[in-house]
């Protein structure tokens, strides 16, 4: 196995760098553990963490100190404390040419180079412009060095130069990748969250990304620096922060798919620093109604969804999950030694709350944990959402973004039947406070007149106030288009909290069964009719394949021919042929 594919790294100010790659490589200390258990002695902590190969000035300082006055070996964990992610090996794979003829189309390295066109149309004169400095960090795809500009708008100010040596790229897929890092840098703007993007050059060697300078260090670095863990109310402070900018990108339309502590920098050493999210190299664009389906990410933080292939923006939330797990207790959900193992146990496993410090934290963290690390992406909370979850909503005042979900939720709704659109405002008469909250925040954001109704044509309205150029390519503009021309009279609170509930969420909660059972009793009295079995079928979108009689026929009542709980529950969903068995 191997990260780096024996191509020496051009312009490398330290050697020492291969060294600490090698080690993220090999740790050498780790045992299979499938099932949580407390760590036993034999199992050396940190020892494969080494220091990052950062310049002294650089390092997260505090971290040092904190490190040697804490002896490591009185941190209990399940599990070995976290440690900077590896790529999934089939990522790297394709990234490099070494693919296994069955698994993707891209041809093998060496030979197709010489055809690879690794012009990209940037500025040629990046060394007459600044003066390249010492590195201040690096990944698998570059290294990072602060430079000074020499002249222009940025003259005497010093900033972040990530570099890519293009004889790193081999294959179409990772010049592409090179090509869509700088395009969604370039494209988001205007989040304090965000690193800020000021420019690309090439020349024959390298690209050249030039942005802000974070001297904070990596949100990993701290982390290890406190002894793996966060206390709840500092980790609150850094999920705001990193929520707040994922929900920006999903709004945008782009999923980041590398969500990890290394790729969050503080922009100062100060103890509450603005935290920022680097590294879009795995980014991309991806429309509100469609699914990406390549395997990428790092193995720790991947969702289930992705290794299944099919997937959106839910998968960012997914590694969130997994990030505020590693802050809360210092250790990682989903581990084991081989990177099989960790999708195992990413796809089967449930992530353990009994070890310490979890019974000691509070219901409300571990709930907010559960809700992102639910493996029903259908299930899981949006970024929108999960700011108003009340452990960080009650903590601290935060403005709560429009999201996206809501706007894919009201579409389903107003091409919905009437019977499905009175079984939903049923449902959303048993919503609770909490659940409220956030429509209420979304209903607000979508500018409701003096008398309390919005109209479609404020969906787009609202989201253009937070458009990007980003918007553009993920098509969300479009979309919002096709909901705002949809013929529709106004919404007032009740009616948009019907048309904006996610059946499915709230089917992930406990509490489900009293809601649905609530909801089918307002359905009852104002709602319920007697419906035919064909008319249930095409309201559910069953092929006339399906033999409705059969299946259908416990969805109605058989004493007045009305809709029976369990026909009740199938019509909020609005389920499609696909999910009914065939009988
Ligand atoms: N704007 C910045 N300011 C300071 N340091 C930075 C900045 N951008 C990146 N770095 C440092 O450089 C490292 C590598 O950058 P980046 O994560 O973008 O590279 P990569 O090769 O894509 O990494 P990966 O292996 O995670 O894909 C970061 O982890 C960080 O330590
Ligand atoms: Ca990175
Ligand atoms: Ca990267």
């Amino acid at each position: 196995m191997g990260l780096c594919h024996g191509k020496p790294i051009q312009k490398t100010p330290e050697t020492e760098e291969e060294a600490v790659v090698n080690h993220v490589e090999h740790p050498p200390t780790i045992e299979e553990l499938p099932p949580p258990k407390p760590q036993t002695p034999k199992q050396p902590k940190f020892s494969f963490y080494i220091p990052s190969p950062l310049p002294a000035s650089y390092k997260s300082s505090p971290a040092n100190s904190s490190v040697s006055s804490t002896p490591l070996r009185l941190f209990k964990r399940p599990f070995p404390p976290p440690s900077p992610a590896k790529h999934i090996k089939a990522l790297l794979a394709r990234r490099h040419g070494s693919v296994k003829p069955n698994e993707a189309s891209i041809p093998e390295g060496s030979e197709v180079e010489l055809g690879l066109d690794k012009n990209f149309g940037f500025s040629k004169h990046f060394f007459s412009k600044y003066d390249l400095g010492e590195e201040v960090g690096r990944g698998h795809f570059g290294y990072t060095c602060s430079a000074r500009a020499k002249k222009g708008e940025l003259k005497g100010e010093e900033v972040a130069v990530k570099v890519i040596p293009k004889a790193k790229m081999t294959t179409a897929i990772s010049i592409e990748d090179v090509r869509r890092e700088v395009r969604i840098l370039s494209s988001l703007s205007g989040h304090k969250n965000l690193v800020q993007f000021h420019d690309a050059y090439e020349d024959e060697d390298n690209v050249y990304i030039i942005m802000e300078l974070c001297t904070g260090g990596e949100l990993l670095d701290r982390i290890l620096s406190r002894g793996g863990k966060y206390s709840e109310e500092d980790a609150k402070a850094v999920m705001v922060q990193i929520l707040s900018i994922v929900s920006f990108c999903h709004l945008q339309g782009v999923v980041h798919r590398d969500l990890k502590p290394e790729n969050f920098l503080f922009s100062s050493k100060d103890d509450n620093s603005t935290l920022k999210v680097i590294d879009f190299g795995l980014s991309d664009f991806v429309k509100p109604d469609e699914r990406l389906n390549d395997i990428v990410g790092s193995a720790y933080y991947v969702a289930p969804e992705v290794l299944h292939r099919s997937y959106g923006t839910e998968a960012d939330m997914w590694s969130i999950g997994v990030i505020v797990y590693i802050l809360l207790c210092g250790s990682r959900p989903f581990w084991a030694r081989t990177e099989s193992g960790i999708f195992r146990a990413v796809l089967k496993a449930e992530p353990s709350f009994d070890e310490p410090p979890w019974p000691s934290l509070s219901a409300e963290a571990k709930d907010f944990v559960r809700r992102l690390l639910n493996k029903d992406y259908r299930k899981r909370m949006t970024a929108s959402q999960a700011l108003c979850h009340p452990w960080i909503r009650e903590a601290q005042e935060v403005r709560i973004p429009l999201d996206i979900l809501t706007y894919k939720l009201m579409r389903a709704y107003i091409s919905s039947s009437s019977l499905r659109k009175s079984a939903l405002r049923a449902l959303a008469k048993t919503l609770t406070v909490n659940q409220l909250f956030y429509l209420r925040e979304q209903f607000g954001l979508l500018g409701p007149n003096k008398s309390g109704f919005i109209s479609l044509l404020n969906l787009k309205a609202a989201l253009m106030k937070q458009a990007t150029e980003a918007m553009k390519d993920s098509r969300v503009l479009d979309f919002v288009n096709t909901v705002s021309s949809l013929q529709y009279r106004k919404l007032d609170f009740e009616e948009f909290a019907a048309s904006a509930v996610s059946v499915y969420q709230m089917e992930g909660l406990d509490t489900w069964e009293q809601h649905a059972r609530s909801a089918y009793e307002y359905f009852e009295k104002d709602g319920n009719r007697p419906i035919m079995i064909e008319e249930l079928a095409s309201e559910l979108g069953l092929s006339p394949s399906v033999p409705v009689h059969v299946v259908l026929q416990d969805w109605i009542r058989h004493n007045d021919g009305k809709l029976s709980f369990l026909g009740f529950v199938k019509l909020l969903h609005g389920i499609s042929a696909r999910s009914i068995p065939k009988a």
